[in-house]
């Protein structure tokens, strides 16, 4: 329903965003991981109709999404972006804010509609504060109760945008926009169509591979590996990819005998090993421990395997030291040769 079409934007002799395309489908969830300035918020005013492309074209339900050349009030109706800043009125409550989204509608379903929201965004124990008296989760809450307000005109999907939805808030609040985000896109009726889609864009693959059904990942304007989480965290196209997607033992296929894998024909081949492929096995290759990080549900290693490697593991063993040696099995199936050569 939403598609953009080799979008272009550059800024002076900065390209912003470069060729890029993509589909969100009703009732899906897209995450978009890219670097800071890697072109996500940009990529978003675009997508939202509120920046005129250098090329290129946003589509909504096969209908071209008018930029603001060509349209008096930027934007599309169906479209809402949430800014990472939130932009709420200062100087009326949190229920104000909602309810202005809905103001052209008769009063008793702008009164409905409000405490829907407000129940919906866990935002009843809040309702009457002003922004400034509420925490930076509620703000966000708000934002995006206030972006969902007014239903489609004629009953169709409402895209919602949002940039860096996570970015500033604590585990529970992180936790309450991930649930809000899933019941929203998720639930509906049965036989009914979905209400929303979601594209979200992120620094911080964590919860974009949690919530997705597709993931982007973005480098210097351009998407360069769009696919799965599971894919695009498995099968990463390049080192930026894999490092941006989650922890990563990125080394020169040269240094594979040293873990007794296969090397690579190439040497200076990259490939990938995540740390959850490096199992700790009696048989193995001999590493010393060099650092113990407590991660809570496992523990990060940091360790050496002679020769200047250096490898990232997980271990669930609460009594492994700094200093200690260890033995550890690679698992050659999960080596992940990266295709695109890439330093990065
Ligand atoms: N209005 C502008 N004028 C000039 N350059 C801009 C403008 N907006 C963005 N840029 C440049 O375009 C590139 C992409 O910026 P953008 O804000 O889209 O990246 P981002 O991935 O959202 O970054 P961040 O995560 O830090 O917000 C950057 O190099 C940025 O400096």
């Amino acid at each position: 329903m939403l598609t953009a079409h080799h979008l272009y934007k550059s800024f002076n002799d900065t390209f912003a965003v470069r060729n890029v395309s993509l589909a969100l489908e009703s009732g899906q969830i897209m995450a978009l991981v890219g670097a800071s300035g890697s072109g996500k918020s940009t990529l978003l005013n675009l997508l939202a109709g509120l920046m005129d492309p250098d090329e290129g074209e946003v589509r909504l339900n096969d209908v071209h999404v008018a930029t603001p050349n060509e349209k008096l009030v930027p934007g599309h109706p169906d479209i809402r972006l949430v800014h990472q800043e939130y932009q709420l009125m200062p100087n009326i409550t949190v229920r104000e804010n909602i309810a202005y989204a809905v103001r052209y509608y008769q009063k008793a379903y702008q009164t409905y509609r409000v405490n829907e929201l407000l129940r919906l965004c866990r935002l009843e124990a809040v309702a009457d504060r002003i922004p400034r008296r509420i925490s930076g989760g509620e703000k966000q809450r708000t934002a995006i109760a206030r972006a969902i307000a007014e239903p489609s005109a004629d009953g169709r999907t409402v895209v919602l945008l949002l940039d860096e939805p996570f970015s500033h808030l604590d585990l529970p609040n992180r936790t309450h926009i991930r649930d809000l985000l899933l019941d929203l896109v998720r639930e509906t009726e049965p036989d009914e169509p979905a209400s929303f889609a979601c594209l979200f864009v992120t620094h911080d693959a964590t919860d974009a591979l949690a919530l997705s059904d597709t993931v982007g990942v973005m480098e210097n304007g351009e998407i360069i590996q769009l696919g799965s989480p599971q894919v695009v965290y498995g099968q990463p196209r390049t080192a930026y990819v894999a490092r941006m997607t989650g922890p990563a033992n990125i080394i020169p296929g040269k240094w594979l005998p040293t873990l007794r894998l296969p090397a690579t024909t190439d040497p200076e081949q990259l490939v990938c090993i995540r740390p959850e492929a490096i199992e700790v096995s009696a048989a193995g290759v001999p590493v010393t421990v060099r650092a113990v990080l407590f991660r809570g549900g496992y523990t990060e290693l940091l360790a050496d395997a002679g020769e200047g490697l250096p490898l990232q593991l997980f271990t669930t063993d609460p009594a492994v030291s700094v200093g200690q040696q260890l033995f550890i099995a690679v698992k050659p199936e999960q080596v992940r040769e990266l295709p695109v050569y890439l330093q990065a």
